[in-house]
């Protein structure tokens, strides 16, 4: 967990310090789910009303953002890939971090109750929690199943979306949430598979460290077979249409065949190319998410079923 004092002759910090505590680049696509979801629900919301609502989920997941790296800056300060972040640098104080964590969060909450409904908001509230208190402090640090079961949190969004226009939650929204849910596994383990010795270093149990590379590729085929029937489904709900459908049938082929890849692969040949393959699914696998809801998007503009 964070210090909460900076130290003596400390670097200052410059407000992009204040905007990386809320990783906006890994939640610009979890807010775009969210608009998209919020978008192709089957009740129209005054734009005013689903320019607010979009942009307190985005405030909720920044907040979460920097609860995650509150508490986890003393990983952070082990890892290559997140010395450089606000707390380890030392241009953030833990206390500040989560000082903007836990105000952000709560304004979020209350303003999308206000913006939209309460029901909306409970569920931004849930995720944050789950986010920030299931997966950073519980799960992330116990077993290599974290992202699995914490994957839960990012794949809210589109649902959180959802509610703000309906209210409620339907089969659509639940697909769009299974999308996400079995579409993360693949994202992070072809990551983890070329971060490994950084988890490792960090003492995290993730698969790679606990059950090796090889079965870490397993499961990344697993899941990418897993995951393509509930896409196909969610084209086949009251969101669907041949549009959607088309782009889906094609990122699932390109994902299934990059999992196999991956699983196929000899760990001398991934050391040899600098594990290139495994890069280029971790990049596929952030197409995938992005072409999916943007194909849900253009569907709802020409028509869906
Ligand atoms: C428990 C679930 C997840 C885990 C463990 C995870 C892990 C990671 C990690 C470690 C990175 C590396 C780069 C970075 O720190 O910026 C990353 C990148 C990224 N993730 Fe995830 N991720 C998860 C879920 C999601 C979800 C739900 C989304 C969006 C819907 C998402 C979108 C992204 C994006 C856009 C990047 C690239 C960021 C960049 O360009 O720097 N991730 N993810
Ligand atoms: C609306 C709302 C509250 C959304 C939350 C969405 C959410 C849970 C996104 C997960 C994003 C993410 C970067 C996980 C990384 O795991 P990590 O934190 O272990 O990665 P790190 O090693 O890069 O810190």
């Amino acid at each position: 967990m964070a210090d909460t004092h900076l130290y003596e002759g400390a670097p200052e910090a410059e407000f992009g310090d204040y905007v990386a505590l809320l990783k906006p680049r890994v939640m610009s696509l979890v807010v775009f789910t969210a608009f998209v979801g919020l978008l192709v629900a089957p009740v129209d919301v005054h734009p005013f009303v689903g320019f607010c609502a979009v942009l307190f989920i985005a405030l909720g997941g920044g907040a979460s953002g920097a609860l995650n790296m509150w508490y986890d800056a003393d990983i952070d300060a082990v890892m290559r890939r997140t010395q450089s972040r606000p707390i380890p640098s030392g241009r953030v104080a833990g206390g500040e971090a989560l000082a903007v964590g836990l105000t952000l969060s709560g304004f979020a909450v209350m303003m999308l109750g206000l913006a939209a409904n309460w029901f909306a908001a409970g569920f931004l509230a849930f995720t944050i929690f789950f986010y920030a208190v299931v997966y950073t402090m519980w799960l992330k640090r116990w077993t290599p199943q974290n992202i699995v079961i914490g994957g839960a949190a990012g794949a809210f969004p589109p649902m959180i979306g959802w509610a703000c226009a309906t209210g409620g939650i339907s089969i659509e929204s639940l697909l769009m949430f299974a999308v996400i849910f079995f579409w993360t596994p693949p994202h992070f383990w072809a990551l983890a598979l070329f971060m490994k010795e950084d988890y490792h270093k960090a003492g995290v149990p993730m698969l790679t460290v606990t059950h090796g590379r090889a079965a870490t590729r397993r499961h990344i085929f697993a899941y990418t077979l897993v995951l393509a029937p509930f896409s196909i489904w969610l084209g086949l709900t009251s969101v669907g249409g041949p549009i959607y459908l088309a782009v889906s049938v094609v990122l699932n082929i390109l994902f299934i065949l990059g999992g196999w890849n991956i699983m196929r692969r000899d760990e001398d040949a991934a050391i040899a190319d600098e594990y290139a393959t495994e890069k280029r699914v971790f990049k596929l696998s952030l197409y995938y998410l992005f072409l999916h809801f943007l194909a849900l998007l253009v569907q709802h503009w020409v028509g869906a079923w």
